[in-house]
């Protein structure tokens, strides 16, 4: 070897070891990582998500992959001339519009994130809520919107019970369970359930040491847009309740408060189309995004 090339033979080394503490870590612990519709971006993107989700899964980890698709969602409902509307950032989810979804969400973009996974040398398997009834869902009764108006969500749906008995046995058997957040109701109807939501029904239910949340922003941003790096879950109704945090980032926040009461050890909201984010979060001594513990 010559001098240069030794050297970058060691300094690749030393940034392996760098890894170690944080594989010993999380060593044989689940993370279930919530991939949103807008953090989904071109191929390139795509890649680098599924190729650390095979990194993790043989660093020893269980990642758990929920993923949205709002934005794919609301593309084909376009191209169909069916109208979207939201209600608190819900999709109304008329019958018609619960068959494109499930299209969408448990067949297309499912079946992507598998391919991507399977690309790289991982072995993916694609699920939703009703496979092995899973996750029972219930429809999603509000009250009254925020501008006092009575809604009626139609299909949209809540978890109200999670079986892992599938996810139990998939996990730590090399395979990378990627889910789509639709459910069933025990009366048979089928129920479009926010990614979110979903996503913090199944890391409370595993039991999972982290949650991950990739979305279009850094994190959680202060009045003055900068990054919030740590908040406690006791910070949160504050920050609501004086506008710092809105939109789609309340459902988040409120999952975050959910799957933290049920056990998850931590909860990160990151910028998912920084490339590497998950990694970065999990495995270097830079931590990206918000992390919200108790
Ligand atoms: N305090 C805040 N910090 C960061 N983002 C916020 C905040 N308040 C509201 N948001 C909004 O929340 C959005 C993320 O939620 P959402 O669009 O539902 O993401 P996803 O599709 O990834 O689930 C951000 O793009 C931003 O517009
Ligand atoms: C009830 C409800 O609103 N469901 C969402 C499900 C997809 C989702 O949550 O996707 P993102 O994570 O990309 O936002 C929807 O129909 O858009």
């Amino acid at each position: 070897m010559t001098d240069n090339s030794s050297d970058s033979a060691l300094q690749q080394a030393r940034i392996l070891m760098q890894a170690l503490p944080h594989m010993l870590r999380y060593d044989e612990a689940t993370v279930v990582v919530k991939y949103g519709g807008h953090a989904m971006g071109d191929d390139s993107v795509a890649r680098d998500f599924a190729r650390d989700m095979v990194l993790l899964e043989q660093s020893g980890v269980n990642p758990v992959v929920v993923h949205g698709g709002g934005p794919q969602i609301g593309a084909m409902l376009k191209k169909l001339g069916i109208a979207s509307q939201f209600s608190d950032g819900l999709r109304v989810t008329d019958k018609a519009t619960m068959d494109i979804v499930e299209m969408v969400l448990a067949g297309a973009i499912n079946k992507q994130i598998v391919g991507f996974i399977n690309a790289e040398g991982g072995r993916a398997i694609g699920l939703c809520g009703k496979d092995g009834r899973m996750v029972t869902a219930a429809k999603l009764e509000r009250p009254a919107s925020s501008t006092g108006d009575q809604v009626d969500l139609g299909f949209v749906g809540e978890p109200v019970k999670v079986d892992a008995t599938v996810l139990d046995q998939v996990l730590g058997r090399e395979l990378i369970p990627v889910l789509a957040p639709i459910a069933q109701g025990p009366g048979g109807d089928t129920y479009n359930i926010n990614a979110d939501t979903f996503a913090g029904a199944i890391a409370g239910a595993l039991g999972a040491k982290r949650l991950l949340f990739l979305t279009d922003v850094p994190g959680v941003l202060d009045q003055n847009k900068k990054l919030i790096e740590e908040l406690k879950v006791s910070d949160i109704p504050a920050l609501i309740a004086d506008g710092t945090i809105t939109g789609g980032m309340i459902p988040k926040v409120e999952t975050c408060m959910y799957a933290i009461e049920r056990g998850v050890e931590g909860v990160v909201i990151l910028d998912g189309k920084l490339p590497h984010a998950v990694l970065i979060e999990l495995l270097t001594d830079h931590g990206a995004g918000t992390l919200i513990t108790r």
